[in-house]
């Protein structure tokens, strides 16, 4: 538990722009090493088998989402990586535009087959659901020191030229394969899934085409922030009411 006069720890990080179009970025020490351990504890009895969303809406175990999920109910840490996850994207976007952060968990095996985090299916863009998902972050709360595998795939990504990415993404993987990038613990990617398209309305972005690749040895605790086009219903949201 933590105490009512707890204050947000100031944040450090740099940003480095793997993209423009679509807009990716990436985000070392979007946690702190207290913050992972506390998303880690508050989380650690209620993973059940991750659910995808079918076309018709209706939620499903699936063979394409091995990994084991839960949704936090907010609290004062929780509410500080929200507060980080709204100001990095702007003054226009507002609280009640936010998912509740889901954690996500990878045993050896486990895997999240190619996706868009945003819908195709009206029955996952509703008013109450806020609409279409603008915008992920997906964070690497907790890797094991021997992972092997894990990484977090953009397969129709060019790769960047400069050796100094290496240290972020996976310089073994041949061009065909687009961008991985390796978790890192408390590190983050974040991308914008919609863009403007014709007459300003926001359109999904197929580029953003994602993976979380199959665990080969060890574990992996990853955490989604999803950022709706408009507010959530307040059954939806980790602050409720
Ligand atoms: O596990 C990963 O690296 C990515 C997971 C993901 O894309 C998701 O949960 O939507
Ligand atoms: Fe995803």
């Amino acid at each position: 538990s933590t105490p009512q006069n707890y204050t947000c720890p100031h944040h450090l990080y740099t940003i480095h722009t793997l993209s423009h179009s679509p807009l990716i970025l990436y985000i070392p020490s979007f946690l702190t090493p207290s913050e992972a351990a506390h998303l880690q504890s508050v989380s650690a009895s209620q993973f059940q088998s991750s659910q995808i969303a079918d076309q018709s809406g209706k939620q499903q175990q699936a063979l394409t989402r091995t990994s084991k999920s839960t949704s936090l109910a907010t609290d004062p840490v929780i509410r500080c990586i929200e507060e980080r996850a709204l100001a990095f994207q702007g003054y226009d976007v507002r609280r009640e535009q936010l998912e509740p952060l889901q954690l996500v968990q990878y045993g050896e095996g486990q895997n999240y087959r190619p996706h868009t985090d945003w819908f195709t299916s009206a029955s996952q863009t509703t008013a109450e659901y806020g609409g279409n998902r603008i915008s992920s972050f997906f964070v690497y709360v907790a890797v094991s020191d021997n992972i092997i595998g894990g990484g977090t795939q953009f397969p129709l990504l060019d790769a960047p030229r400069d050796e100094r990415w290496c240290a972020i993404i996976d310089c073994d993987k041949s061009w065909e394969e687009g961008v991985t990038f390796r978790p890192v613990q408390g590190n983050a990617v974040f991308w914008r899934n919609m863009n403007e398209g014709r007459e300003g309305k926001l359109e999904g972005d197929a580029q953003t085409l994602h993976a979380g690749l199959p665990v080969l040895r060890g574990s992996k605790l990853g955490m989604n922030i999803w950022t709706r086009e408009r507010d959530l219903d307040g059954k939806y949201r980790s602050d409720g009411i």
